[in-house]
């Protein structure tokens, strides 16, 4: 059987978050495209990452609300939690969104869709199940995957990572989570509130890259829903958990050891290129992922690399979806692009939620130093949050020459709050444009109009002048 041979404009490796939107955003736009994916059609987004990991959130905080109604006046019988049905929801998610992502939805766009392994053969071809992809340029976009770190006994013991945990059944009765970043904690008050023991054993300091006085908000209401969080914990080893009962066993440098069910492990991603032969293409990675320069090329510049496999990108879907957009202006319309981070945002969607856009206080101060403004807006302030017993929460604002710099919120809704900052930070707007929008009474979203104001109350109430300006005007009639 003689081997296919394609030509197209651009060749995809990845149908994940990255790889999906660079091909419906190309092939729309005129260009022939073929897609490559070797395992699920919507990668780690869909299949074990955010989609799974919001769905159980969700299942989390409705048996919460309905133990927790009783400071509003309102109580039910005893909560019970079917964990399969919580797990059937997280599945009906899934297959809520999969045709968006499908190969039918692809190739009635007119994408050629091939479910196989991509491999490089030299610097301008792929090969994929015996088809050879001659294009005029390609996307790397396939994704990570768990890191998994050299602890002795580690991996002779059973254990599970994001892309297992989700297909669990049964509820584990006393789980231990290795890590305590965005997977660690997410997935900590989801099981948690679905009636599991929960223990996250964490090296550093848990949300270690977050602001601390917004992350010890979010741990502080973690810890208060009765999940242990263990900080400046290395693990030093793993095995078997004493019989009869069995399960893990996991231990700490400093000799503390917990027993659990179940561990997962949740100790950050590593980019996914084995297997791409990337040296047949010229194409330098290292254990950060794929080298790219500002425009997203590697160093075969017919080549660009996205997402998660991208060494030194943001890894969010969000991320990945914006740097899509990148490779296409770049690709199909030879215009010059920098993948610049300065307005990429982030939320961990615990409850509360933490969200940030920018650097952290103490990043800018080290950038800014003393021109750096500090606003702070609690959410006790907001009629709104109390209205709604949702006062635990912060607004911080972090301001240079009445711009906004960065902004950090750990609260109700914060996700969705932050993106009034991703706006004014990515369009360079002044902070009057803020201070002046009205806000519908009573929302959460006066907190930033609150935050803003702040930088001027000052200028307009402790002001000899203004006040110097106002009584002589008064006394003019
Ligand atoms: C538990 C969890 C929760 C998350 N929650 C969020 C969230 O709430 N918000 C958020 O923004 N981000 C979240 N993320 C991160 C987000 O999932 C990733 O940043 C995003 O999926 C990266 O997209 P990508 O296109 O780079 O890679 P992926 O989506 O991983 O897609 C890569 C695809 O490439 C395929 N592939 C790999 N190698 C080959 C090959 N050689 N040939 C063919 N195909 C190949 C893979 O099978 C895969 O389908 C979460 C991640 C996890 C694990
Ligand atoms: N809401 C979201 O956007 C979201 C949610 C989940 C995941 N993600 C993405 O997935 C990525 C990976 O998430 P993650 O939580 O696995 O990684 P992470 O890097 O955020 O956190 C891993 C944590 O594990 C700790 N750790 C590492 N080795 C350890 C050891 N031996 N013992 C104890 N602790 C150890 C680290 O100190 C760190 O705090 C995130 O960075 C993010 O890009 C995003």
């Amino acid at each position: 059987m003689s081997e296919r041979i394609l030509t197209p404009d651009l060749c995809v490796i990845g149908a994940g978050s990255g790889g999906l939107s660079v091909a419906s955003g190309a092939v729309q736009m005129g260009a022939s495209v073929v897609l490559i994916e070797a395992g699920e059609m919507g990668g780690d987004c869909l299949n074990t990452g955010c989609v799974p990991s919001k769905a159980l959130l969700a299942a989390g905080k409705a048996a919460h609300h309905a133990a927790a109604g009783a400071r509003f006046g309102v109580t039910a019988g005893p909560v019970a939690v079917d964990f399969a049905a919580a797990k059937d929801h997280v599945a009906a998610a899934i297959a809520a969104i999969a045709p968006h992502d499908s190969v039918e939805r692809f190739e009635g766009l007119g994408v050629t869709v091939l479910k196989a392994f991509a491999r490089f053969e030299g610097p301008d071809e792929v090969s994929a199940d015996g088809t050879r992809i001659r294009a005029r340029r390609f996307v790397i976009a396939t994704g990570a995957k768990p890191a998994i770190p050299p602890i002795p006994g580690l991996a002779e013991t059973p254990h599970l990572t994001s892309e297992t945990i989700f297909g669990l059944r049964e509820a584990p009765s006393r789980l231990l989570i290795l890590g305590g970043g965005a997977i660690g904690l997410e997935m900590a008050q989801a099981h948690r509130r679905l009636g599991c023991e929960v223990t996250v054993i964490e090296a550093d300091r848990a949300l270690g890259r977050e602001d601390p006085e917004l992350a010890a908000i979010a741990l502080d209401a973690l810890r208060a829903e009765g999940i242990e969080i263990v900080e400046g914990a290395r693990a030093a080893s793993v095995g078997a958990g004493p019989a009869p009962s069995g399960g893990v066993r996991l231990a700490v440098e400093d000799g503390r050891s917990w027993t659990g069910s179940h561990l997962l492990v949740a100790t950050g991603r590593a980019p996914d290129v084995s297997g791409l032969n990337l040296e047949a293409a010229g194409i330098a990675a290292d254990r950060a992922g794929v080298k790219v320069d500002a425009g997203l090329r590697t160093t075969n510049r017919r080549v660009y690399a996205i997402g998660d496999a991208a060494a030194g990108l943001p890894a969010f879907t969000h991320s990945a979806g914006w740097q899509a957009g990148l490779v296409i202006r770049s690709a199909l319309f030879r215009l010059p692009v920098t993948a610049e981070t300065r307005a990429m945002p982030m939320a961990v969607y615990t409850d509360p939620e933490l969200a940030r856009v920018g650097p952290t206080e103490a990043e800018a101060r080290a950038t800014h130093g003393d021109r750096l403004e500090v606003i702070r807006v609690p959410f006790a302030g907001s009629d709104r949050a109390v209205a709604e017993g949702a006062t635990a929460g912060l607004l911080k604002l972090l301001v240079v020459k009445g711009r906004p710099v960065g902004a950090g919120i750990v609260g109700a809704q914060a996700g969705e709050l932050i993106g009034l900052w991703t706006l004014a930070i990515g369009a360079k707007m002044k902070l009057g444009a803020v201070a002046g929008m009205i806000a519908p009474y009573p929302t959460l979203g006066e907190l930033s109009k609150r935050a803003a104001g702040q930088h001027f109350s000052p200028r307009l109430f402790e002001s000899p002048m203004v006040r110097r300006v106002v009584r002589l005007l008064a006394r003019l009639g």
